[in-house]
């Protein structure tokens, strides 16, 4: 696939049916972290618009917390996770309502989704999300997910809401990605520093972005800053959607392809794959180290990862969780599902399978990691 040029990009973000919006807290809030009502309905006018002309819209919002902790009486964001987590299940509902009343102006319908990393790396729980979310755009609504902050645990969470936003414009096959925040644009250092000079296309965001520093997050609010972001355009650029990075009030200009912010090019053609979030959407609970020719076959890709290349299991984890495979080296190779508990691979390590069906038993002889839930790294 050749590197479209900026305009190009732009216009496929113009002429995009289905399209995945995030806003981050901080484009949703007043300096003092309390959620600014008018801001929330300037970018439901702008995606109203969108959706008026017959797109598909997805958006991906924060806010609840910014939106709960005024209410329950603190001065300020909590910082401890069961605060967090208490006051973001009372704002989520008053996050709702205004969008309710916000979209209810045009006549518009809104459905909540909220999404933990941990049930959707797995399979039946992707494709459910995937039916729901298809269904709701087949009706008209515009789906507003957030990550289900108040049960999401604390090993396995996105925490900003960038790279969820990117695996749903993949589980959408979106066209576009939107990324709104509080800095117009990307820029070649933190805005902070003196000297730093907007940067309008990224043509491919895989490779090292030259000389382009980023941080986290310049507000108090907001979680993961320009880090997270560059990740959620690396993801939605191998899914084959471009993005374009924003302020929420350059919202409705970036979706007509105006010249604003930054555009990221699509680095592949499209295609759409729970595989993605098996790479993406949580953190590796442990490791599994493999040798030598494990490791080959595995860089190979298309190979599941068999106990008789494994060399040890480190960490606790159960089947189902992601993991990291490494070789001896500590190198990471790839990222996987687990097919077993991690107390049980220690007597399977080295056996070949039918070594593990006579000694073990049949519900043994079966890949540490099925190669359609491993990704390479
Ligand atoms: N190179 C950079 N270009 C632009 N912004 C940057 C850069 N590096 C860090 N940032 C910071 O990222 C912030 C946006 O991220 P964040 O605060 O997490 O927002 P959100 O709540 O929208 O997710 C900006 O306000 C800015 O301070
Ligand atoms: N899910 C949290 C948002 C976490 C967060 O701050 O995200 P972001 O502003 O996108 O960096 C909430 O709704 O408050």
């Amino acid at each position: 696939m050749s590197t479209p040029s900026q305009a190009e990009v732009r216009r496929s973000i113009a002429a995009a049916g289905t399209i995945v919006v995030k806003v981050g807290s901080s484009s949703l809030t007043q300096p003092s972290g309390h959620l600014d009502p008018s801001k929330l309905d300037v970018l439901a006018a702008a995606l109203a618009q969108v959706r008026l002309m017959g797109g598909r819209v997805v958006l991906v919002s924060s806010g609840a917390i910014a939106a709960g902790f005024g209410p329950l009486g603190f001065d300020e964001r909590p910082a401890d996770v069961a605060t967090q987590q208490a006051t973001a299940a009372v704002g989520q509902g008053l996050l709702m309502a205004r969008y309710e009343t916000a979209f209810g102006r045009f006549g518009i319908r809104v459905g909540q989704i909220l999404i933990t990393a941990e049930d959707t790396i797995r399979a039946t729980q992707y494709r459910n999300v995937q039916r729901t979310l298809d269904r709701l755009l087949d009706l008209g609504v515009v789906p507003i997910i957030n990550e289900n902050d108040s049960l999401a645990s604390n090993e396995i969470r996105f925490g900003d809401n960038d790279r969820l936003s990117a695996l749903i414009a993949n589980l959408v096959r979106a066209e576009a990605l939107v990324l709104l925040t509080d800095v117009d644009a990307l820029y070649t250092a933190p805005p902070s520093q003196p000297g730093s000079r907007r940067v309008e296309y990224v043509p491919n965001v895989i490779d090292a972005l030259g000389d382009i520093t980023v941080s986290g997050s310049g507000s108090k609010v907001g979680t993961g800053g320009m880090v997270t972001k560059l990740e959620a355009a690396r993801v939605a650029a191998v899914s084959g959607i471009p993005t374009v990075l924003t302020c929420a009030s350059n919202a409705g200009p970036a979706m007509m392809g105006d010249p604003v912010g930054t555009v990221f090019a699509p680095v592949k053609a499209r295609g759409s794959s729970r595989r993605l979030w098996i790479g993406f959407a949580a953190e590796p609970r442990g490791t599994i180290v493999v040798d030598e020719g494990a490791a080959k076959a595995i860089r190979g890709g298309r190979a599941s990862l068999l106990a008789a290349g494994a060399l040890e299991a480190r960490g606790d984890f159960s089947a189902g969780d992601p993991v990291w495979v490494d070789d001896e080296a500590g190198t990471h190779l790839a990222r996987g599902l687990a097919g077993f508990d991690s107390e049980e691979i220690p007597q399977m390590l080295g056996r070949n399978t039918a070594q593990l069906k006579r000694f073990l038993g049949p519900e043994y002889a079966h890949p540490l990691v099925h190669r359609d839930n491993l990704v390479l790294v």
